[in-house]
């Protein structure tokens, strides 16, 4: 057996080196930093749904860690939200389990007691803004990134439980807005309509996070907790309450010509623009 050891040791060493997490996790004193990994983009593909799903549970789990700062390794993008090849001319069965993955990631981190901030240093749209917003805050770098809800640009349209995340963040009329107009917006535009807490230089983007964390783990724990779910549980329940229905609308409106083509259409303008930029 004890012979047995080295082997195997050596063998879960290979398999780590040649299957990339696609989340990574570094623990700190009582948090932890959770970076996405999924190059190039981190477009949420049933996996890293999965994947973060399962991190955030494991860190609830852990008796010493009481929040958490949700980030990317590419300081570039935080998410580009869900991938699109899950939804472009997708077998029916993998469909609904990716949109029951992306449900249960929603509703873990929307609902999880652990006090969370998300560090985007890069773009967020649509299901990366969603990540952002299930955040108890939010810290993103001036500049560039763009966050927001863009589905209606594609040709898609948000399911309700992306909208009240959204209406719960910033209110009615400027998720009308944002939503109807698939708008994305700055850090500096995102503050002002509270989408955004702290708009500062990429440099400060963690530290930054670190300091929110650090003040809402600073409120006696059960106090926070429970003002969290008391905030936040109607907003789940109404999913909870309606998760089968919501996949078979996802998967039947998914599955139209309409939305099919509209998803090609994207697709291909995505490559295109990836195309360009490599011949530069
Ligand atoms: C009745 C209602 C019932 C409910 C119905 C619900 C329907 C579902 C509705 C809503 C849920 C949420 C939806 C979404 O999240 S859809 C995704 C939206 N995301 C985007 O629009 C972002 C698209 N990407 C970009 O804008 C850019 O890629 C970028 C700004 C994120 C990064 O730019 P850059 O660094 O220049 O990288 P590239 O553009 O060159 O991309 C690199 C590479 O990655 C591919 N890619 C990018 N984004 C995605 C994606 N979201 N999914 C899959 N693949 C993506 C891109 O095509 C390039 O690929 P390559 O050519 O092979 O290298």
């Amino acid at each position: 057996m004890l012979r047995c050891l080295p082997t195997f040791r050596a063998r879960a060493a290979r398999a780590m080196s040649t299957t990339p997490s696609l989340v990574q996790i570094e623990k700190k004193d009582n948090y932890a930093i959770v970076r996405l990994s999924r190059a190039p983009v981190n477009s949420l593909n049933m996996e890293l749904l999965q994947a973060i799903d399962e991190a955030v549970q494991s860190l609830e789990q852990d008796k010493n860690i009481k929040g958490m700062i949700l980030s990317s390794t590419n300081p570039k993008i935080f998410s580009a939200g869900l991938d699109i090849t899950e939804m472009y001319q997708p077998k029916t069965k993998r469909l609904r389990e990716f949109w029951r993955a992306f449900q249960n990631t929603y509703l873990r981190l929307y609902t999880t007691p652990l006090a969370t901030v998300a560090a985007i240093e890069g773009h967020s749209p649509a299901g990366g803004c969603l990540l952002a917003m299930c955040c108890d805050s939010r810290v993103m770098s001036l500049g560039g990134p763009l966050i927001g809800l863009n589905e209606t640009k594609l040709g898609i349209v948000a399911p309700f439980w992306m909208r009240d995340v959204m209406v719960n963040t910033i209110g009615h009329r400027e998720t009308e807005k944002m939503l109807g107009l698939g708008l994305q917006v700055n850090a500096l535009r995102g503050k002002e309509i509270g989408l955004i807490d702290e708009a500062v230089p990429v440099e400060q983007v963690h530290s930054v996070a670190e300091k929110l964390l650090l003040e809402w783990l600073s409120i006696p724990s059960s106090a926070r907790k429970l003002t969290k779910a008391m905030m936040r549980d109607e907003t789940a329940q109404k999913l909870r309450s309606r998760l089968d229905e919501d996949r078979s609308n996802f998967v039947d409106f998914c599955e139209t010509d309409k939305v099919q083509s509209a998803l090609a259409g994207y697709l291909a303008a995505l490559k295109k623009k990836a195309e360009a930029k490599a011949a530069k």
